[in-house]
């Protein structure tokens, strides 16, 4: 297990000594977001802690993705503010940007550049010097299981390739904090292990990994920290065993919250299946 702290000045999670308390990697306050007359966000409330895993869990349409997109400056609230590290997203977005990494949902790529170029790009564009970018490309192609495929055009890149050269391009510039909207989504058992286990890495060194899902038992595994929403508001948020409370698991809680324990298989469809 690595340090806990880095050569970043980061410190990991809150075990023993004296440390001074990080500020939050995430603070929202008040964000709303409503196309049309649809409310996609209504005034939600959150303070994410630094140094952890979180999961921001929800049905479809909760308004995750809308929530991740104004957090990392990608869609504009109607109203509200949020702060990375300490610093506002819509009044400092250079400051913030320089600070986070973003693996989107329908993620868009530069599809015709290699895998190889596309880092190398990414660190030009992040101001990384030539050499620091080759090195770190090299060992997160690696690392990701990708050095084989690094001449490859993205454009001839399988779903989960997509998602690996996606997470390595957030990656390269060593964010503080790392947000993923569905990073598992399309994606097989062995390359979800290896992203599994460079996020771990990554998240024991200190920095911050927020991505959304459904997949309960995969954020039970995973996070020690959620956020669960619904109907565009936050329903629970906090230590996943303090969310997980007396449920026999994240599953149930979730169902519970949500308000969707008792929602019938279906009566109405009666003429499914059998008796053609
Ligand atoms: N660009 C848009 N225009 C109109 N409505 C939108 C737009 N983006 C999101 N919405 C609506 O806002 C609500 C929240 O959507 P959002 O995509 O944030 O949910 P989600 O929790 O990410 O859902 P999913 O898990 O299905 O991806 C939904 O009712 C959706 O239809």
């Amino acid at each position: 297990m690595p340090d806990q702290g880095d050569a970043t000045g980061r410190t990991g999670g809150s075990t023993g000594g004296v440390r001074s308390t990080p500020p939050a990697a995430v603070r929202i306050e008040g964000l709303w977001k409503r196309f049309g007359e649809q409310v996609a966000v209504a005034g939600i409330d959150l303070e994410i802690p630094a140094g952890r895993f979180i999961g921001l869990v929800g049905p479809n349409g909760a308004g995750k993705t809308t929530t991740l997109s104004m957090v990392t400056g990608l869609l504009r609230p109607d109203m509200g503010r949020v702060f990375v590290a300490g610093h506002d997203v819509w009044a400092d977005p250079v400051e913030v940007k320089s600070r986070i990494g973003v693996l989107p949902e329908g993620l868009r790529l530069f599809e015709r550049l290699s895998g190889r170029e596309l880092l190398g790009y990414m660190g030009r564009l992040r101001g990384l010097p030539g050499e620091e970018t080759d090195k770190r490309a090299t060992q997160l192609l690696e690392v990701l299981d990708l050095a084989g495929s690094q001449h490859k055009l993205v454009v001839d890149y399988s779903t989960g390739m997509r998602k690996k050269i996606g997470l390595a391009a957030a990656l390269l510039h060593n964010p503080e904090v790392l947000f993923l909207d569905e990073p598992f989504e399309g994606v097989d058992p062995v390359s979800a292990q290896t992203i599994r286990g460079v996020l771990e890495r990554y998240t024991a060194s200190g920095a911050t990994v927020v991505f959304s899902s459904h997949v309960m038992e995969l954020v039970e595994s995973l996070c020690d920290w959620v956020a669960v929403m619904a109907g565009g508001h936050i329903r629970a948020a906090g230590p996943l065993a303090d969310v997980r409370g007396d449920a026999p698991s994240l599953q149930n809680a979730f169902l519970e919250l949500v308000g969707a324990q008792d929602r019938a298989a279906g009566d109405s469809l009666d003429w499914l299946g059998g008796g053609r």
